[in-house]
């Protein structure tokens, strides 16, 4: 997507080949950051400490991550290390470990010599794959829009997103907001209604990503979604996923479960809009997902520019917090998962 008119990925390999440039998003939306990654390690902490995040851009981060370690030592040995390093990195979203092993399948047959450049190459297909795949998504939540927004010709489509998957959480165009963008492009009306997303705030980058492309939105609270919905005010819902099981229960950002029961109990239309990737068929259920536990301190510090615009960390209680980053949207309250392939009954 754009950045000041000029196109970006999320992801792209350094000008010598040898690493990846990134978004700092820790420091989005206030500053624009571009950071290179230069060593399995860095890509480990780059995804831990949440400088790029979102279910396929971290899977694309380690892909590369991957190379790089491949690129210092072919051995069957470091491959298996920067493998285990960097899946340990974030438990919850499946696209991590999916991707590790596309990159760990196509590198074993060969001689060892000549596994970092094949990595490398394989994570750049992985990458060129995302940004298919996430247009077909785009195009097929659209066709959804028209006939959604049919209903309601002489307004906006009103539309409710939480967490942020966007072109930020993936290497272009998004999941949940490719067809937002896309309808917006071809004249559509579309109205946004964005989630702050706590603790993280994921919404800002929502937010920033859809001001950017000129995208009519407005931030709210995120207890605030239940009163539009009993208003009236939320066409659909529509969000990302980082793992969604074999009986198609969803889990993706904390609060979703609560915007699902939400949307279910008003007659609002809840989609999760997915790539093949994000699907987890070795498990059945969403109860089976390993649930991400983060630092307290995300729930207990707030960061943001002071009137000088300079950043500052602020301290909003100094109790002790908890702080589980996922949960669990059974099937039962889902409308439709918007994928490559289609809007399907089950995914
Ligand atoms: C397109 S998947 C985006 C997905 O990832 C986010 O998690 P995080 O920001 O912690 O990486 C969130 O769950 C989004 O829905």
């Amino acid at each position: 997507m754009k950045l000041d008119g000029v196109p970006h990925r999320s992801i792209a390999r350094t000008a010598d080949g040898a690493g990846v440039r990134i978004l700092d998003q820790r420091r989005l939306p206030w500053e624009v950051v571009w950071v290179e990654l230069r060593s399995a390690e860095a890509c480990a902490t780059a995804i831990s400490e949440m400088w790029t995040r979102g279910a396929p851009l971290l899977a694309m981060t380690g892909a590369y991550g991957l190379a790089m370690a491949l690129a210092e030592d072919g051995a069957d040995a470091a491959l298996e290390r920067a493998h285990a390093v960097l899946l340990a990195t974030r438990p919850t979203a499946i696209n991590l470990r999916w991707a590790l092993d596309r990159v760990r399948e196509h590198v074993l047959p060969l001689p060892p010599e000549t596994r970092g450049a094949a990595a490398f190459a394989r994570a750049d297909a992985l990458c060129d794959e995302d940004v298919a795949l996430n247009r077909a998504i785009g195009a097929h939540g659209l066709a959804l829009f028209r006939d959604l927004h049919a209903k309601n010709p002489g307004r906006p489509l009103n539309i409710l997103t939480h967490c942020n998957a966007g072109w930020l959480a993936t290497v272009d165009y998004g999941t949940a907001l490719a067809p937002i963008y896309l309808a917006h492009d071809e004249g559509l009306p579309v109205h946004v209604w964005v989630d702050e997303t706590r603790p993280r705030n994921q919404g800002a980058l929502t937010a920033f990503e859809l001001a950017s492309h000129g995208v009519p939105h407005q931030l709210i609270a995120d207890n605030a979604g239940g009163l539009l919905m009993q208003r009236g005010e939320v066409d659909l819902v529509i969000v990302g996923t980082d793992r969604v099981t074999a009986n198609g229960d969803v889990c993706n950002k904390i609060g979703t479960y609560l915007k699902a029961l939400a949307a279910h109990d008003n007659g609002v239309p809840f989609y999760v809009a997915l790539p093949y990737t994000t699907i987890d068929r070795t498990i059945e259920s969403g109860d089976q997902v390993p649930i991400e536990e983060r630092a307290a301190d995300e729930v207990t510090w707030l960061t943001g520019p002071d009137a000088a615009g300079t950043l500052r960390h602020v301290r909003v209680t100094a109790s002790p917090a908890h702080n589980p980053a996922f949960d669990i949207a059974p099937a039962r309250l889902v409308t439709g998962y918007i994928t490559e392939r289609g809007v399907l009954e089950r995914p």
